[in-house]
């Protein structure tokens, strides 16, 4: 890892970046949530981004899933200067975000929402896409939930299908594509077996779709078990960044402070 001011670079396993950001700010009004944050991923890591509520932790998710744009400096996701929101861009780099919230469509049914990127294709059959949609959620855990309605399952069986749906490649895209997966507090408010469940899960699709990951997360089993590295984000800024076996010792104020949940320390967030 090579550090500068306000600059994170991991360099420990060079290959192909996946995400390239040069001073990347977004503000909103007088607020400046990301304040020219430097970030380099390489193809295969798996990052984990923590910080206290309203550090905006969310919103580079946001970014780099082509939700929002940043109101100053650059974003590269596999090389590709990234200009417009992702449902303008005629070419989108495959990154797929789990949501907290499994963010399902009530009105169709399971099969419907996990294979919606692959029914707009209309070259693939509904047998062909049947199929798919059946192996992604056989991969999860899930039998026989095709034809049922999302309120029909657990909330734990409506984040599993969120996780089905991250494993649904596009089948225009290259087959060895390796995607960037995105999970925002995919463990927030489950009990710690769920939790576990949910962190081998992430593991697995990661593994299973051959991606990079970013995990957000307060959650520290989940850091812990889903991440190799970490940055710790806070005023805008990041303000650590360390292998996860570093993290875990780190006597830095701010990854101190946040490992032991201490009153007392450098982040003092106005939001709560
Ligand atoms: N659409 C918006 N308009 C105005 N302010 C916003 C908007 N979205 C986010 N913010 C503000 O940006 C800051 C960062 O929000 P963000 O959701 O990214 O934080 P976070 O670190 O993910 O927080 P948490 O851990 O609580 O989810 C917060 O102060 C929030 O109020």
């Amino acid at each position: 890892m090579y550090l500068k001011t306000n600059c994170f670079i991991f360099i420990l396993k060079k290959t192909n970046h996946v995400v390239e950001t040069n001073n990347l700010s977004i503000s909103w009004g007088e607020l400046n949530v990301l304040n020219k944050i430097n970030l380099k991923l390489y193809e295969g890591e798996k990052l984990a981004i923590v910080g206290p509520s309203g550090s905006g932790k969310s919103t580079i998710l946001k970014i780099l899933a082509g939700l929002l744009l940043p109101t100053a400096g650059e974003l590269s996701i596999f090389g590709q200067k990234q200009t417009y929101l992702r449902l303008d861009q005629t070419n989108p780099p495959d990154v797929r975000l789990v949501f907290q919230n499994p963010a399902l469509l009530g009105s169709l049914t399971i099969e419907e929402n996990v294979g919606f990127l692959l029914q707009k294709n209309k070259n693939l059959s509904k047998k062909f896409i049947h199929e798919i949609v059946r192996e992604c959620l056989e991969e999860v855990g899930l039998f026989n939930v095709e034809k049922k309605l999302p309120n029909e399952l657990s909330g734990g069986m409506q984040k599993r299908v969120s996780f089905a749906r991250a494993l649904i490649t596009d089948q225009d895209l290259d087959k060895n594509s390796h995607p960037l997966l995105l999970f925002d507090e995919p463990t927030a408010g489950l009990d710690p077996i769920a939790s576990s469940r949910i962190e081998d899960l992430i593991n697995n699709t990661n593994n299973k779709a051959n991606g990079s990951s970013i995990v957000v997360s307060h959650v520290l089993s989940t850091i812990e078990r889903t991440s190799e590295k970490v940055v710790m984000l806070y005023g805008g800024k990041f303000r650590w960044a360390g292998s996860i076996d570093e993290f875990k010792e780190s006597n830095d104020p701010y990854v101190f402070q946040f490992r032991n949940g201490n009153l007392a320390g450098p982040m003092q967030p106005k939001d709560i």
